[in-house]
């Protein structure tokens, strides 16, 4: 079990391995992203459990427009389905809900469900989940610069007066006060950030595991915190 100093306030989690795993299981692709909403259900709330109070998932890069339509469809209905049918359980469990990354190229539907899950969650406290849809990391770092920029043209900002602080609130992890995940977990054994929270991972502790998503549930969520509490962060710090 896990002890209850050193729990990292926020958690950020690569979902990978859907496909391999489906094909592993000789099931069709799509039963692989199916499995996102009982093993994402039970990560939040294993959350709340141990008093993570933010959790933000890579759903959908601004790279995964390339697969076939038919998975891309399929995977914005499974996004738009889980907003509508988890908003009980959100409330519930005293869950807020954000969608980080560029809603533009969503389907209407999904634009509208993301307006109503976010709206009607905005005031629960317990655990914020942020949702990366369509987002990518060098984006984000872009739109906040076009941002920075527009406020030091409109002489709202003087150039020497950016720092991080500033820089961060024109970033779309904004909608929380610790963007800085203290610990990122990629499942499915790939060894690459694939362009997520670019910025804001630079001082988390990685853990990467063999579990491919659809397998990834308490037993290994444990061993993940547990090799976080055992990492000694020094922040480019002396050794002590
Ligand atoms: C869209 C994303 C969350 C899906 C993650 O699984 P995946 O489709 O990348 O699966 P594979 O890495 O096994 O191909
Ligand atoms: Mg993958």
């Amino acid at each position: 079990g896990l002890t209850g100093e050193r729990i990292p306030k926020h958690v950020a989690l690569i979902m990978d391995g859907n496909r391999r795993w489906a094909k592993k299981n000789g099931l069709p692709p799509m039963s692989g992203h199916a499995a996102l909403v009982p093993r994402l259900m039970e990560v939040l709330g294993l959350c709340c459990i141990w008093g993570i109070k933010v959790l933000t998932v890579y759903a959908f890069s601004t790279e995964n427009w390339i697969r076939p339509q038919m998975e891309v469809d399929y995977l914005m209905e499974l996004f738009e389905s889980l907003l509508r049918e988890q908003l009980e359980d959100f409330m519930r469990n005293e869950v807020r809900v954000s969608i980080i990354g560029d809603p533009v190229k969503l389907p209407i539907s999904l634009q509208k469900q993301i307006t109503k899950t976010t709206e009607t969650t905005k005031n629960n406290s317990k655990l914020h989940l942020l949702m990366a849809i369509n987002y990518g990391g060098r984006a984000d770092v872009l739109q906040a610069c076009r941002n920075m920029a527009l406020k030091v043209k409109d002489g709202l900002v003087k150039p020497e007066d950016i720092n991080e602080s500033l820089f961060n609130e024109e970033l779309e992890t904004s909608v929380t006060e610790f963007p800085y995940p203290d610990l990122l977990i990629r499942t499915s054994g790939e060894l690459r950030l694939s362009n997520f929270l670019t910025w804001q991972l630079a001082y988390s502790e990685f853990y990467f595991t063999e579990s491919p998503w659809p397998d990834f549930g308490e037993k290994e969520f444990v061993m993940a915190l547990q090799s976080f509490q055992l990492r000694q962060r020094r922040f480019g710090g002396q050794d002590k």
